[in-house]
């Protein structure tokens, strides 16, 4: 490992911050599903198995979504059946409605993700139905998997913007994560899906939702299209949020929300954390390895600003 990363365990600024965080890495699954080049299911469990030896408590390893949509997930069932699941780490996988639910548990999901939205533009052009729509649907989603003892995580997109119809209200944000928690969802991941959120929206739209929903069960999701990212993470963090999402390497983006680039870097968030005296249980250097691996297969250089300071790629 290279000499150059040297991190210095500091105070947190002012405000109490969570003593551990639990990081949910999105890279095998929003890092890899915008693609255009499909990335062969060998890589993709090849790089789960090193995120699981990295440390991480939570890897969403891929979605059972129409391969028309995502052409890029269609080895679901492959990659879920290839990886080394390692006991204590949860593997959750996307799934729109019942068909990719049913799907999901075939191939040995045993926690799955509903993704909603709190802008309608974003729903329909994403999933192709209103919002409304979507939480019926994913009401028959949470209703089967209580049935079978799967686990549900839920998300919300836009949350501090969208594409298509620019600013969203923390208001509309709050109902659709309380739909989502009243029907079953252990834990509600809010997104801005296309980074444009800054730290006042985030404070803003975190109050609106903690009336709705208990804090220790929202996570934040934020993408880095405008280098906002940790800001917003660490105003979410003062807020008593614990649960943080993010993608080895910062790859990532929708593939239906114009314009959003990637997902904050897990090896940026890790450092971040640590350099707070937060625990992750994660190995920094192991974790550089893996952003090395799929940046490698890649041909890119990685996004995160760490592994760029530790001269990996
Ligand atoms: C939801 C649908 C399926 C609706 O798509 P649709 O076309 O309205 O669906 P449909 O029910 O009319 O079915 C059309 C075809 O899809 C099939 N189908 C139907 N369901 C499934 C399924 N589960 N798995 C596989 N196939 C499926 C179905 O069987 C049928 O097949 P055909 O008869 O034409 O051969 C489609 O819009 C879709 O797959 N969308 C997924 C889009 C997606 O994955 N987006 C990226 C993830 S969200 C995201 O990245 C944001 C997030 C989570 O990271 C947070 C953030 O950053 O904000």
């Amino acid at each position: 490992m290279s000499s150059c990363l040297n991190i210095e365990f500091g105070a947190a600024a002012g405000k109490p911050l969570p003593a551990k965080v639990k990081i949910v890495e999105v890279g095998p699954r929003d890092g890899l599903q915008n693609e255009q080049t499909i990335v062969p299911a060998e890589v993709k469990i090849r790089l789960i198995d090193m995120l699981s030896e990295a440390g991480l408590p939570v890897i969403e390893a891929t979605s059972f979504v129409s391969p028309k949509w995502v052409p890029q997930m269609a080895d679901q069932v492959e990659v879920m059946q290839g990886i080394h699941k390692k006991p204590g780490v949860n593997y959750p996988v996307l799934t729109p409605n019942l068909k990719g639910f049913q799907a999901a548990v075939k191939a040995g999901a045993q926690e799955v993700a509903i993704f909603g939205a709190a802008s309608e533009l974003f729903s329909k052009k994403n999933i192709n139905c209103s919002v409304e729509e979507s939480l019926q649907r994913f009401e028959e989603v949470t209703k089967a998997a209580k049935a079978q003892g799967v686990l549900v995580r839920g998300y919300v997109s836009c949350v501090l913007g969208c594409p298509y119809e620019g600013k969203v209200s923390p208001e509309k944000v709050a109902h659709v994560a309380k739909r989502l928690y009243a029907m079953g969802c252990y834990e509600i991941s809010l997104g801005d899906t296309t980074g444009v959120g800054t730290p006042g929206g985030m404070s803003e739209m975190l109050e609106a939702v903690k009336q709705e929903v208990p804090v220790d069960a929202l996570a934040v999701h934020c993408h880095d299209t405008y280098g906002q990212a940790l800001a917003n993470i660490l105003v979410a963090l003062q807020m008593g949020i614990s649960v943080v999402d993010s993608s080895i390497a910062g790859l990532g983006g929708c593939p239906y929300a114009k314009g959003a680039s990637g997902n904050v870097a897990t090896e940026d968030v890790v450092y971040m954390l640590h350099g707070l005296g937060i625990q992750t249980g994660v190995d920094l250097h192991k974790l550089m390895d893996a952003g090395a691996f799929i940046c490698q297969f890649l041909n890119r250089r990685t996004s995160s600003k760490v592994s760029q300071a530790a001269c990996k790629l």
